[in-house]
């Protein structure tokens, strides 16, 4: 502890460098949209200045004025609920082993999103961009590419999955926009980047816990997302809670119309942790059946993410070395996913 001599007597002050501690956040703050599809450059920059505000300070926000149809919103809640409730056998069928690329569906338990817990009380089905065999990265290597699993049926599925994946993909470019702004960049900084984006939708299911609940086995345990930033659609439950940095758990209850955004590990570490990637987790306490669809959005698997010069000075220098977004992505999934081992033989 250093002193500071005043007029009125002498202080207490830790030493902990130039930088004010952030004012931990009690809720989430709500971001409009509309700016950046109506291109009115004073809303814009409102908008920047807000978006830049969340990011710092909470790393986590609702938006509104999005222009995702709720009809397709509707359309892939009613999927999920209907692919869920299936036989054992028929989910399996499709499971994420049979997958190079974690494709598919996986069972409760078997994600252990916080390493030293014992197991997420979800099941999920999981797809992302759809890349052929024969694509010249996925032959060199590139695992996270790759060709989806459909459960067989008679196409409704993987047709409202689909419209919804391209909704947050077309809503995920408006966004990077923001954030573009946001770290005072040209809007199209990033454009470049994203054209054959790692981007996976979940379709989530959360079983209701009853009584004593160990911490240790939640519906999914405290984690923070890997990629750029993440899309959330929750149906009517209130189960996600995000950290603030006072170690409290905030609750990130559904609002009608809004999607829930987080700021990822991907943008964290391009930021140099200006923007912060925070840790969540959820709970279903509520009695019922949960469901919801995260959106994973992040740049092409070969991108490479460095913090970005605008966020790197004397006082704050770099504190990542640089990493592709696959390879970022892959060791992610390698510590947490018990089924992906991308070395090994897969069989469809
Ligand atoms: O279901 C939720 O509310 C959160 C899901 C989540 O955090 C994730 O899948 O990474
Ligand atoms: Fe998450």
């Amino acid at each position: 502890m250093a002193k500071l001599n005043t007029g009125n007597g002498t202080r207490l002050l830790k030493d902990s460098g130039l930088d004010a501690a952030p004012v931990p956040f009690d809720s989430l703050p709500v971001i409009d949209l509309a700016p950046i599809f109506n291109g009115d450059p004073d809303t814009k920059t409102q908008l920047a200045t807000d978006l830049r505000r969340a990011c710092t300070e909470v790393g986590f926000f609702y938006i509104k004025n999005h222009n995702v149809p709720q009809s397709v919103i509707d359309d892939a809640f009613g999927t999920a609920r209907r692919f869920f409730a299936q036989a054992t056998d028929e989910k399996m069928a499709i499971h994420v082993a049979k997958s190079k690329n974690n494709r598919g569906y996986a069972a409760l338990l078997e994600e252990n999103t916080d390493p030293t817990a014992r197991g997420d009380l979800h099941e999920s089905f999981d797809m992302a961009l759809e890349v052929p065999e024969d694509d010249e990265d996925v032959t060199a290597g590139a695992v996270l590419y790759g060709p989806n699993q459909w459960p067989e049926d008679d196409g409704k599925f993987r047709q409202s999955v689909e419209a919804y994946y391209a909704e947050m993909i077309k809503l995920s470019h408006q966004l990077l926009h923001a954030f573009a702004l946001a770290l005072e960049l040209e809007e199209d900084h990033f454009d470049d980047l994203v054209d054959k984006p790692l981007a996976t939708l979940r379709l989530l299911h959360y079983p209701p816990q009853f009584g004593e609940i160990d911490d240790r086995q939640i519906g999914i345990g405290a984690h923070s997302d890997y990629e750029c930033f993440t899309i959330l659609c929750q149906d009517k439950i209130s189960a996600l809670q995000a950290l603030n940095t006072n170690g409290e758990w905030i609750s990130a209850p559904p609002l009608p119309g809004h999607f829930v955004v987080n700021v990822g590990d991907q943008m964290a570490r391009w930021t140099n942790d200006l923007f912060t990637s925070t840790i969540h987790r959820a709970i279903n306490r509520s009695g019922l059946e949960r469901y919801s669809i995260p959106f994973f959005f992040g740049p092409n698997y070969n991108a490479v993410i460095e913090p970005l010069e605008s966020c790197v000075d004397e006082t704050h220098p770099a504190r990542y070395e640089p990493i592709t977004s696959g390879s970022y992505v892959n060791s992610r999934f390698a510590e947490t996913l018990a089924h992906y081992d991308p070395s090994k033989e897969y069989k469809l």
